[in-house]
C-alpha cells in the first residue's frame, strides 16, 4: 500500500506533529498501531492508546522491513518521521520549564581547520541531539557549498540536553563559528549571544593569526574562555609545545587544558563537563521588561523571516505583541522555540536562553542583526547595543552572459540579500559589458562564494569584473566623494587627491618563512609596524598594507611562500592617502570600462603592459589591425597590436602585372581602413577576468 493511498483523519501525531492518514481511534482504548514509511515500507509496530501517548510493544513483526500488499489493512496507519524516541524525548524536554542556573551558552572559535565543526559534531551526538543514524560529517554545516569546501560560512545553533555526572540536567546552547577571515564579524556576533567560548587549537599546528583575533574578541565581550588541544590523534601533535605557546602568546593558564580528539572522540566528554564547570551560568532577569538580542535572521519562503535571539532579560511568550526597538516595528510572535538542532516549537523561552521566532515580517530590513525584541505593551527602556554592521570592503561588477538574463540577475540577489544582509548590490552599466550590478562582499571568499551560488542555485552564467575597494576621492572644489567603482573617477585634472583603505594585517609564521613573506608584504606596498618572535621558532609580523593589494591574491602568495605555514589575519585600519591613478583601455581607440581599474602610479607601467599583451592573447583577430592600449588620462602608457587576419587577395593572380597586384592590395587596405574605422570589437568575457589572473601572476 502506497502512501498516497492512505487517508487523512485530519488529526496530528501527537509527538511527532505529522498528520495521521488511516484509521480512528477511540478515547483510552489500546489499538496496534503500524508506522510507515513515505513509500508504504512497514517500519514498526507500536501500540496507541487512544488521544494521547505511543507504547512500543514487545509482540514485534517478524521483520521490520515488511512491505505492505494491497491486502494488509491495519486497525490504524500513521505517517509518520520516524524520529527515534530518543529524539522526541528531547523535544518533551525542550518544552519543559528551565531556571537560567541549568543554561549555559557557548560557542566555539578557532582558527580556520582547525576542528570546530568536527568538535561540535561530537557533542551533539554525545548528548544525543543528533542519533548515529542522522550524524554526517559537519552536521551543523547545512549549506552544500560549506559540506564541499569543508569550511563553515554561517554561524550555527545547537541546543543540547546533557546529564552532568553530578546527576543535574543542564541545556548547552552551541554556537559553531566560522573560522574564515571573511566571516569573522559572524564569531563577534556569535560571542554576544554566550557567557564562554571554547578555543580550539589544534595540537600539530599551534595558535595561528586567527586563534588570536578570536582570543581578543572573546576576551572583549567578557567570555570565560576554555582552551582545548585538538587533533592530539596525529603523529604530529605536540602538545606541549601549543601549550606553552598558548600561555605565552594568550596568556591563558594549560596546566588543566584538556588534550582532545574530536575525529576519534578521545576526551571530547571531558569537554561537557568543563563547560558546565567552568562556564558561568546567564543571570536571572526574567523578571525584567523582555529585552532579546537578534544575532542571525533568514528568510523562509512560507514563514518570512525567521530571526534567532537570545534572551537577555524578561520572557519571550508565543502569541505575544512584539516590538522591534530598532525598526520601531510591530509584530505578533506567532511561533517561538528552540534549534535542537531542528526547529521545535516551545510556549515560552526564558532569560539566558537561545531560540528563533516566527512572527509574520516580510522583509530581513525590519528584523535586522542587532535589534532588540521587546514587548509591545510593556516595552524596555532601552535597546541592547547591538552590533557594528558588517561593511562590504570588496566589490565588482556582475554581468549576466546573456543580456536577458539581467531581471533573473536581479531577482536572485535580491533572494540571496534576504539571508546575506552583508551582501549590497546596486544596478549599473557598462558599454562593454551591457547591464549588471555592482556588488559589495566582505571579501574574496564572500565574493567567491556569492558568485558560485548565483550560478549554482539560480543557473545564472556571469562575467566578474575584477575586484575592486571602495576609495575617497577629495576634488579640487573641496568636495569629497567615495565612489566603488573605478569608472566612476572624475577626470584626472579635477582631482585633488585619493585615499584608500587600508588593513592592519597580522601574518604568524615560522621564522625561516619571514624573509619572504616581508619581501611579498613590501612589495605589495605593505608598511612595517612590527616583528615579535613569540616563541623560538615561530614569530609575528604587523604590516599595515592597502585592502586593494590584499584583495588580489595576496593569500594564496602568503600560502605558497610559507608552504602553507603562515596565517594571517587583518583588520580595517583606516582610510589613507595613495598616489593612485586610474588606469583605463582602449581596444580599437574605443575604452573599456569594466577594464578600468585604479592602481598605484608606480605600478601602472607594469600592470598596463602585462594586460595588453594578455589581451593582445585573448582577443580574437579581425579583417583589420586592432590597437590595444593602457591608458592614464590620454597618455598612451603601454600599446600592442592585434594582427588583422590577411586574404590572400593575390591568389587568383597567376603571374601578371606588377601594377594589377599593387591595385588589389591597396584596394584591400583601403577595404580594412573603413572596416578598422566602422568595426566593433567584442572583447571576449576571458579578458575581464584576464586582469586578475594578470595581478595574480604579477608577483
Ligand atoms: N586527525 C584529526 N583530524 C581532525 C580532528 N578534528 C578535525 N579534524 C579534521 O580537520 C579538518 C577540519 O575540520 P573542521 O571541523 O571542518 O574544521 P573547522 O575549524 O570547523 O573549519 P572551518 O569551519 O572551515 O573554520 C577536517 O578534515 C577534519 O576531519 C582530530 O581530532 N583529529
Amino acid at each position: 500500500m502506497a502512501a498516497d493511498d492512505l487517508q487523512s483523519v485530519g488529526k496530528c501525531c501527537l509527538r511527532c506533529k505529522r498528520p495521521i492518514f488511516y484509521g480512528t481511534c477511540a478515547k483510552n482504548t489500546s489499538v496496534p498501531l503500524y508506522i510507515v514509511n513515505y513509500t508504504g515500507w512497514l517500519l514498526k509496530r507500536k501500540e496507541f492508546i487512544g488521544n494521547h501517548r505511543w507504547q512500543n510493544t514487545n509482540d514485534r513483526l517478524p521483520s521490520s522491513r515488511l512491505h505492505l500488499s494491497s491486502s494488509f489493512r491495519p486497525s490504524l496507519v500513521v505517517w509518520c518521521c520516524m524520529r527515534e524516541d530518543s529524539s522526541i524525548k528531547r523535544e518533551e524536554q525542550a518544552t519543559k520549564m528551565i531556571s537560567p542556573q541549568q543554561i549555559r551558552n557557548f560557542c566555539i572559535i578557532a582558527h580556520i581547520d582547525h576542528g570546530k565543526s568536527t568538535l561540535a559534531d561530537r557533542l551533539l551526538q554525545l548528548t544525543n541531539t543528533v542519533s548515529n543514524r542522522d550524524m554526517k560529517d559537519q552536521f551543523l554545516d547545512s549549506m552544500d557549498l560549506e559540506r564541499e569546501r569543508g569550511i563553515t560560512i554561517k554561524l550555527q545553533t545547537a541546543r543540547m540536553n546533557y546529564r552532568a555526572p553530578d546527576g543535574n540536567e543542564y541545556i548547552l546552547n552551541l554556537i559553531d563559528t566560522p573560522g574564515h577571515v571573511d566571516f569573522s564579524y559572524e564569531v563577534s556576533r556569535s560571542l554576544v549571544a554566550c557567557e564562554g567560548a571554547i578555543l580550539v587549537v589544534d595540537a600539530s599546528q599551534g595558535v595561528e593569526a586567527q586563534t588570536l583575533a578570536n582570543v581578543y574578541l572573546a576576551s572583549e565581550s567578557g567570555l570565560e574562555i576554555i582552551p582545548v588541544l585538538n587533533k592530539v590523534d596525529l603523529p604530529s601533535a605536540e602538545p606541549l609545545r601549543v601549550k606553552q605557546e598558548i600561555e605565552q602568546m594568550i596568556g591563558l593558564d594549560t596546566s588543566n587544558c584538556l588534550e582532545i580528539s574530536a575525529k576519534t572522540g578521545k576526551n571530547v566528554e571531558k569537554v561537557l563537563e568543563y563547560i558546565v564547570k567552568y562556564i558561568p551560568p546567564p543571570k536571572d532577569r526574567s523578571s525584567f521588561p523582555l529585552r532579546a538580542l537578534i544575532f542571525d535572521s533568514y528568510y523562509d519562503a512560507f514563514r518570512g523571516v525567521v530571526v534567532y535571539f537570545r534572551v537577555f532579560d524578561g520572557i519571550l511568550e508565543t502569541g505575544k505583541k512584539i516590538r522591534l526597538m530598532n525598526s520601531q516595528k510591530d509584530f505578533e510572535s506567532v511561533q517561538v522555540g528552540v534549534l535542537a538542532p531542528h526547529q521545535v516549537p516551545v510556549e515560552r523561552l526564558i532569560s539566558g536562553e537561545v531560540g528563533y521566532l516566527v512572527a509574520g515580517i516580510k522583509t530581513v530590513q525590519d528584523a535586522r542583526v542587532g535589534d532588540t525584541i521587546t514587548l509591545a505593551h510593556q516595552p524596555a527602556d532601552c535597546a541592547l547595543p547591538g552590533y557594528k554592521e558588517a561593511k562590504p570592503m570588496v566589490f565588482c561588477g556582475l554581468y549576466p552572459s546573456d543580456a536577458d538574463q539581467f531581471e533573473d540577475l536581479r531577482e536572485a540577489l535580491e533572494k540571496l540579500k534576504l539571508n546575506d544582509s552583508s551582501l549590497s548590490y546596486e544596478p549599473e552599466s557598462s558599454s562593454a559589458m551591457g547591464f549588471g550590478f555592482r556588488c559589495g562582499f566582505l571579501g574574496l571568499l564572500h565574493m567567491e562564494i556569492v558568485c558560485e551560488r548565483l550560478s549554482r542555485e539560480y543557473g545564472l552564467d556571469l562575467v566578474t569584473t575584477s575586484p575592486s575597494v571602495g576609495y575617497y576621492v577629495y576634488l579640487h572644489d573641496n568636495s569629497s566623494m567615495l565612489i566603488q567603482n573605478p569608472c566612476e573617477l572624475p577626470e584626472p585634472h579635477l582631482v585633488d587627491y585619493l585615499e584608500e583603505p587600508y588593513v592592519r594585517l597580522e601574518i604568524i609564521t615560522p621564522t625561516e618563512y619571514v624573509g619572504p613573506l616581508m619581501e611579498l608584504t613590501q612589495s605589495r606596498r605593505g608598511i612595517f609596524q612590527d616583528m615579535k618572535y613569540i616563541t623560538a621558532t615561530r614569530t609575528s609580523l604587523v604590516y599595515e598594507l592597502p585592502l586593494a593589494e590584499l584583495v588580489t591574491n595576496f593569500f594564496d602568495l602568503v600560502k605558497s611562500r610559507s608552504r602553507g605555514y603562515a596565517s594571517m589575519e587583518y583588520q580595517w585600519s583606516g582610510y589613507r592617502r595613495g598616489d593612485l591613478v586610474k588606469l583605463e583601455v582602449a581596444v580599437n581607440g574605443e575604452k573599456v570600462d569594466a577594464l578600468c581599474s585604479i592602481v598605484h602610479r608606480d605600478k601602472a607601467y607594469s600592470i598596463a603592459r602585462a594586460l595588453t599583451e594578455r589581451l593582445k592573447e585573448l582577443i580574437p583577430r579581425q579583417q583589420f589591425r586592432i590597437p590595444v592600449q593602457g591608458m592614464i588620462g590620454n597618455r598612451v602608457i603601454a600599446s600592442e597590436h592585434i594582427p588583422a587576419l590577411r586574404k590572400d587577395v593575390l591568389a587568383k593572380c597567376y603571374g601578371g602585372d606588377i601594377s594589377r597586384k599593387k591595385k588589389l592590395l591597396k584596394k584591400q587596405a583601403e577595404g580594412k581602413k573603413r572596416m578598422k574605422a566602422i568595426g566593433k570589437v567584442d572583447v571576449p568575457q576571458e579578458a575581464f577576468r584576464a586582469m586578475l589572473s594578470l595581478k595574480q601572476t604579477e608577483d
